[in-house]
């Protein structure tokens, strides 16, 4: 095959333009990216041959080299890893198969549009994590040159960014991949610097990616003449290549002699993010079972920590050498979005993701980082400087930490310490439970709350109005995963979950007195006969005040909003009945009763039991199975009024 040309898939081009044109301040990370992409790339040539006796791999000498050309103007970055074969370049390079890209896409246009500022606009680019895209941030054209390990003849690679690259044979390229940047004219303004310049590249190398642990050799200049800044001394004999980086795990110094902006370069590296971490968790353990883990909180959630894609768990290492990336062994689920490495020294090399699950020495790692994610988060939650980590945690991870308390039965408490939720107590600001607990009144003795689609039609909802008028406050529960932990976590610090919307409330108010009670019973009966297909039952209830009607559920029983999740999914849940509660000393119950006992056979009485049904389920938020049947109904009821 010779020269091909390819259009970019319209994701990967939409995505490049707004590379080309981006307004990030640091065009340095250019460099980051294309080591970070080298050392992943070693990485896996060593493991690949580790694991396969067979492969024609040299893996004697593998390092990054990096070399510039300032008559040329350019920059290469190259390495003897795993490479990549023909169809790789197109699929890996010439497409982004992430889920939620074109919906990132259509968020960062409408931001555009909408003026917003450059920082929102690089922080939404930055959550594609466009690694080797950003080359063209520095660079009119791009040549990547590149050979799979183990087979014969490689493929050249070559863009201007625009709206399509080539493809041809190299039959002579070596193992690995080499980019050669074109640089565009140096703009200081713009903060585009001169990356021919081996100085220049130099300290990029030590700011960003000092800790990568492969070997990052600076060639030296071919032509020695005066380059600006370089010192050359043309006497000297022709200098070998200098390692210029200093190859330290960061996880094996000493922690006091890390500086932050170190632990925030290495995030960078392992996560694939543009921004700084939020916060920085490291622990170790000595003795018989040794092992270093530094992981790292990020500030925001990926685009697609919702998808069943999604990347989970941390890099493995055994002694300094690279294992495996997304090592789910050592992370539950709902940790997803922690980052970071775990460096075990007494596991064998070849170690299978299979085999890991079972691992005693695994599971152990597991069950210490669970416990120091969530003993950080405690500290992030209480610290008496502030609670803005905390708050910023909870916003872009607090959904994917409360799948734990379905999920991890053994921590359910430690998480349930670092949850807020939302409350009737402050509409601003989520609560969390000790909060809660701290404020309840006396005689109260239940963490109450309710689940549903929204706040606004949970805080209007008939449901709520005696815990209102007793000054109760309730958690509105709105995410989707909300509605499923409530059922499987009883209590915290002894205190019952009890849902308002659901089961007999006994609030220690009055009870309906026996001859209220007596009183209504006929109509009761004929109200539950009336209403058989859409109710379980009809009584009076205890917790309204103001309205006349509500719907309630059995503890335990499918939700409105969670039969409706099903459904959106393509299942068929059972239809769950409610029990339709009448307020007994509203007027339009009391009128009711009057017209029963009045006429029983009234046609009228059947209509207004479809009606006060209906309302129920407007005024819950809810909706009614056949709108125009209501109306109708409303508007005859209306009428007889009227005539
Ligand atoms: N030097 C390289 N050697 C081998 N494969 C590479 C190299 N550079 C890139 N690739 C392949 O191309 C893919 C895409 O690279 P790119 O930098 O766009 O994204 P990434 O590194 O996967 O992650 P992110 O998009 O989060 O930065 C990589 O995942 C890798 O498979």
């Amino acid at each position: 095959m010779s020269t091909e040309t390819i259009e970019f898939q319209a994701e990967a081009r939409q995505l490049l333009q707004l590379m080309i044109h981006s307004i990030y301040s640091s065009k340095d990370v250019f460099l980051r990216e294309l080591i970070s992409n080298s050392s992943d790339a070693l990485d896996k040539v060593r493991m690949a041959a580790y694991q396969d006796k067979d492969l024609v791999a040299d893996t004697s000498d593998l390092h990054i080299s990096l070399s510039t050309d300032p008559a040329a103007r350019t920059v290469t970055v190259a390495d003897n890893g795993i490479g990549m074969t023909r169809q790789e370049v197109v699929d890996l390079i010439g497409t982004i198969a992430k889920s939620g890209t074109g919906e990132l896409l259509a968020k960062l246009r409408q931001a555009r549009e909408a003026g917003g500022s450059e920082q929102a606009t690089a922080d939404l680019i930055g959550q594609f994590g466009v690694g080797f895209y950003s080359s063209f941030m520095v660079a009119d054209r791009v040549t990547m040159v590149t050979r799979k390990a183990g087979t014969e003849g490689g493929v050249q690679w070559e863009s201007a960014g625009e709206g399509s690259y080539t493809v041809t044979d190299a039959p002579d390229a070596p193992q690995g991949t080499s980019v050669t940047l074109h640089l565009k004219p140096e703009d200081t303004e713009d903060a585009l610097h001169d990356y021919s310049n081996p100085r220049t590249v130099r300290e990029i190398v030590k700011r960003y990616s000092d800790f990568i642990t492969w070997p990052i050799r600076m060639a030296p200049l071919t032509t020695p003449a005066a380059i600006d800044g370089e010192d050359a001394d043309e006497s000297a004999a022709p200098a070998e290549p200098e390692v210029i980086n200093s190859r330290q795990a960061l996880w094996a110094r000493p922690q006091s002699e890390v500086s932050e902006e170190e632990y925030a370069e290495f995030y960078r590296h392992v996560s694939h993010d543009w921004q700084e971490p939020l916060e920085t968790i490291r622990l170790s353990a000595e003795g018989t079972f040794e092992y270093q883990a530094l992981l790292f909180l990020p500030r925001q959630a990926p685009m697609n920590l919702f998808y069943r894609d999604s990347a989970r768990g941390v890099q493995l290492y055994v002694k300094r050498v690279f294992i495996m990336d997304d090592c789910e062994a050592l992370i539950p689920e709902y940790l997803r979005f922690v980052k970071g490495v775990v460096d075990a020294h007494d596991l064998s090399l070849n170690i299978s993701r299979e085999i890991l699950q079972q691992d005693r020495q695994i599971q152990l790692i597991r069950k210490r980082l669970v416990k120091k994610v969530l003993s950080t988060l405690k500290s992030m939650m209480t610290d008496e400087s502030g609670t803005e980590k905390y708050d910023t945690f909870w916003t872009q991870f607090g959904r994917a930490l409360k799948e734990g308390l379905l999920s991890d039965r053994d921590n359910q408490n430690a998480i349930l310490e670092v949850c807020s939720f939302p409350s009737t107590h402050d509409a601003a600001k989520p609560t969390t439970l000790q909060a809660y607990l701290e404020r309840m009144p006396e005689g109260q003795d239940a963490i109450y709350y309710a689940t549903g689609e929204s706040r606004a039609a949970l805080e209007h909802s008939p449901h709520m109005e005696a815990f209102r008028a007793k000054g109760y406050e309730v958690l509105l529960l709105t995410d989707q995963v909300d509605e499923v932990w409530v059922d499987a976590v009883p209590a915290f610090e002894d205190k019952q979950f009890v849902s308002i919307t659901r089961g007999e409330v006994d609030l220690g108010g009055e009870d309906v007195d026996a001859d209220t009670q007596q009183g209504y019973d006929a109509l009761l009966g004929r109200l539950t006969t009336d209403l058989a297909d859409e109710v379980k039952a009809v009584r009076l209830s205890h917790r309204l005040t103001d309205s006349a009607v509500c719907l309630v559920g059995e503890a335990g029983d499918l939700t409105p909003t969670l039969e409706k999740m099903y459904r959106a999914m393509g299942q068929q849940p059972p239809t769950v009945k409610r029990t339709l509660e009448l307020n007994p000393s509203h007027p339009l119950v009391v009128g009711l009763r009057t017209a029963f006992e009045a006429n029983a056979d009234d046609p009228s009485i059947q209509a207004t039991a479809r009606l006060l049904y209906g309302m129920a389920l407007l005024a819950e938020g809810g909706e009614l199975a056949e709108p125009a049947a209501f109306v109708a109904a409303l508007s005859d009821r209306l009428a007889a009024t009227l005539a």
